[in-house]
Order: structure tokens, then sequence, then C-alpha cells
């Protein structure tokens, strides 16, 4: 048990799918994993462990921003044992091209957060994913023909930003979409030593003002998981 996971030590796998919307979690467990068991309700921040083809993973909320998936990243990494930490997130085009319902592997996340800014010193990290679930992720992608788009994402730690077109430096700059977890997920699975991707699902787009429903959000990104639950 930790502050923010009740789960005993042993009741998580070595590898989950870390939604921001604990809701997706539950879908994910309900929808595609077998004997699947509860083992966090703290917070309504909901976590399962099941099986999925013979495979034993793990499905957890992370919420939004990145103070909070660093806090369970963190406790999944140092309580759990944690190895494989793979992010199925929502996120807004900044791109023509980059449309709904496109997948985004984030190879490097950009950010304006806080948190790092303080954690190096006002020096720029660059937060990576790992490069054998990258590549493991772009090869399940090709064989189940999903088409994928890869390269730098945006982590804000705001979602309404005071100034909206703040988004275009960015964007002319080749970053494909905005979230608000990646480069803290990336940054505290590298401080230990372990392996983290984002897959994202485009929810709207910056671009054309298009956007998917919050119900569309928790039940309907199928393809991302998809993808993640072969990463295990
Ligand atoms: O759909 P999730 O995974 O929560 O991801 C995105 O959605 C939230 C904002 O609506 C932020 O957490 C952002 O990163
Ligand atoms: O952080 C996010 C996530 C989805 N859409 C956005 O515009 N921002």
């Amino acid at each position: 048990m930790s502050i923010h996971i009740e789960a005993k030590k042993g009741d998580i796998a070595e590898t989950i799918l870390l939604p921001g919307d604990p809701l997706r979690a539950k879908w994910i467990a309900e929808t595609y994993l077998n004997n699947a068991t509860c083992f966090n309700k703290v917070r309504n921040m909901f976590g399962y462990t099941g099986a999925y083809k013979g495979q034993r993973i793990s499905v957890m909320g992370t919420g939004m921003g990145v103070p909070s998936i660093s806090i369970y990243a963190h406790e999944l990494i140092t309580e759990y044992k944690v190895k494989n930490l793979i992010r199925v997130g929502s996120a807004g085009s900044y791109q023509k091209d980059v449309k709904i319902r496109d997948i985004v592997l984030a190879m490097a996340a950009s950010s304006n957060s806080g948190l790092n800014a303080r954690r190096f010193g006002g020096a720029d990290y660059a937060p990576t994913a790992n490069f054998n679930l990258f590549q493991k992720a772009v090869d399940t992608a090709r064989s189940k023909n999903i088409p994928v788009k890869a390269g730098n994402v945006f982590t804000s730690d705001e979602f309404y930003a005071d100034d909206f077109d703040s988004y275009k430096k960015w964007s002319k700059f080749g970053v494909l979409c905005v979230e608000m977890e990646s480069a803290g997920l990336y940054t505290v699975a590298a401080k230990h030593n372990v392996n983290a991707l984002s897959i994202l699902t485009i929810s709207d787009s910056l671009v054309t003002g298009e956007r998917t429903t919050s119900q569309e959000r928790e039940t309907t990104f199928k393809e991302m998981v998809e993808i993640a639950l072969e990463l295990g």
C-alpha cells in the first residue's frame, strides 16, 4: 500500500496502461481484460489487473496534469516495481494534417511544465519515449493496419491557455498535438530507469475547432488501447 494506491505488493503487473481518465481505465478493464480485479479505488483513481491474451497486465487512471501522473508513476515504479508505463491519452491537434481520431506516438514531449523547469534549474531536459516500446508500438500498429503518426508532442500545464494562438509557435516548429502528462511520465520513468511510452488519440483540433464528446473520449478510443495491450 502506498499513499495514493491501496494495492498490495504483487497486485500490479510489470506493464500498465495509464489513461488520464479513471473511467477509461474501467472501460479498458471491462472490455479487454479477462478476470480483472480492481486494485485501487483511492480517490476513485480506478486500477485493475487482469489478463490479455494470457499475459498479466494492469490499467489505472492517472488524473490530469504532470503533478498527478508524476505521483502515480513514482508510486507504481518505486512501491510496485512496474517496469513498462504506457499512457493511453487524448490530445488536441496542432496540425492541419493531424485529424480527429488519428493516433500519435509521442517520440518526445516538449513542455511548459513548471515541475521540470524547477527540477533542472531552468535548463532544458528532453523527455523521450523508450525506444523498445516505441519500436514495438510501430510494429504492432503496422501488423494491425492501424495508421500512426509519430513525433514531438506538447505537454501543457494548462488546458485553457490565456492566449489561444500561443499554440501556433509550437505548431510551426512541428509539434503534433497537446496533452498534459507525457513529459512528466517520461521524466519520472527516466529517473528510475524504467520504460515509458505515450500513445495518444486526437480528441479535438485547435486548428479546426472540431471536438469529440467526453463519452467518446471515455469509451471509443479503441485502436490506441489495442496497440498498447500488445506491449506487455
Ligand atoms: O484523456 P487524458 O488521458 O486525460 O488526456 C488529456 O485529457 C485531459 C484534458 O481533457 C488531460 O489529462 C490531457 O492530457
Ligand atoms: O490537453 C489537452 C487534451 C486534449 N485536448 C486539448 O486540447 N488539450
